[in-house]
């Protein structure tokens, strides 16, 4: 695993912008590198401003998105097409305005479909897109995907992998379904942290000051268990993307 690297970036709009433009150059390379490029979306603030700059910059059309498999690292479980919804988020941000095909669009189920209510189900159901998605130079039960982006939460969780909970704790499953989360909605359906430590590259992206003792914590060196972030590592690359104030009492950067 990697050793994470900081990034502070003047703002947030800024490090929207500039997330934005380093995810044309990674995605071109990695169609160059293996013909095809592959990317875990995440929900909140930050994750949807980095997409909704990738849709506005001229540059995004370097990539071939056609050849660009997307994923979900967490899914709110609610009925298709809430606006709560991060696939709702990530379709009106970027993903309307591409050509990505339907087939690469690999979304988590929603509360009203295949499984009604049952975020395991959905979970199962996603962890089987996942493997089936392997190719033979892959490790293990999920792709490596080229880039894992990734949200935090104020209390250090990722995707929908809350501190001291099951999900944080599990081991063998790539996604679960979780339930009782401290943050609304309750019910999500969420990668784990062996699924997304399998990503070459995992990119953590916050801003503001009620982010920063999160921030702090993680990079040096808490428990997973206690700060979901402290255990999102990338295989070759962990790159943490903030503000200065998300950054102001991380070691490196203070
Ligand atoms: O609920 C969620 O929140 C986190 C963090 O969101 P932010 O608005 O504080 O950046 C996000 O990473 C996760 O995907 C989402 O479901």
């Amino acid at each position: 695993m990697s050793r994470p690297e900081v990034v502070v970036h003047r703002d947030g709009d800024l490090l929207a912008a500039a997330t934005a433009a380093r995810l044309v150059t990674s995605l071109v390379d990695a169609q160059t590198a293996r013909g095809s490029a592959s990317l875990v979306l995440t929900g909140g603030r930050t994750g949807i401003a980095v997409l909704e700059n990738l849709r506005d910059t001229p540059a995004r059309d370097a990539v071939d998105w056609t050849r660009v498999d997307l994923y979900w690292g967490d899914e709110r479980f609610l009925p298709s097409g809430h606006p709560d919804r991060n696939e709702t988020q990530a379709r009106a941000a970027l993903l309307d305005h591409v050509p990505v095909p339907v087939s690469r669009v690999h979304v988590m189920e929603p509360s009203d479909g295949r499984f009604g209510d049952d975020p395991d189900a959905a979970a199962d159901a996603y962890a089987e897109v996942l493997a089936a998605a392997v190719r033979p130079d892959d490790h293990g039960s999920v792709p490596s995907f080229d880039v894992c982006l990734l949200g935090v939460g104020e209390e250090g969780h990722v995707a929908s992998i809350f501190p001291d909970s099951p999900a944080v704790r599990e081991g063998g499953r790539s996604v679960v379904g979780v339930r009782d989360c401290p943050k609304p909605p309750p019910t999500r359906v969420s990668l784990t942290l062996p699924a997304i430590r399998a990503a070459r590259e995992v990119w953590l992206m916050t801003t503001g000051t009620a982010k920063a003792d999160a921030v702090a914590l993680a990079l040096t060196g808490t428990a997973e268990t206690d700060l979901p972030a402290a255990g999102a590592l990338g295989r070759h690359r962990t790159l943490w993307l903030l503000d200065p104030t998300a950054a102001a009492k991380a070691p490196s950067v203070a």
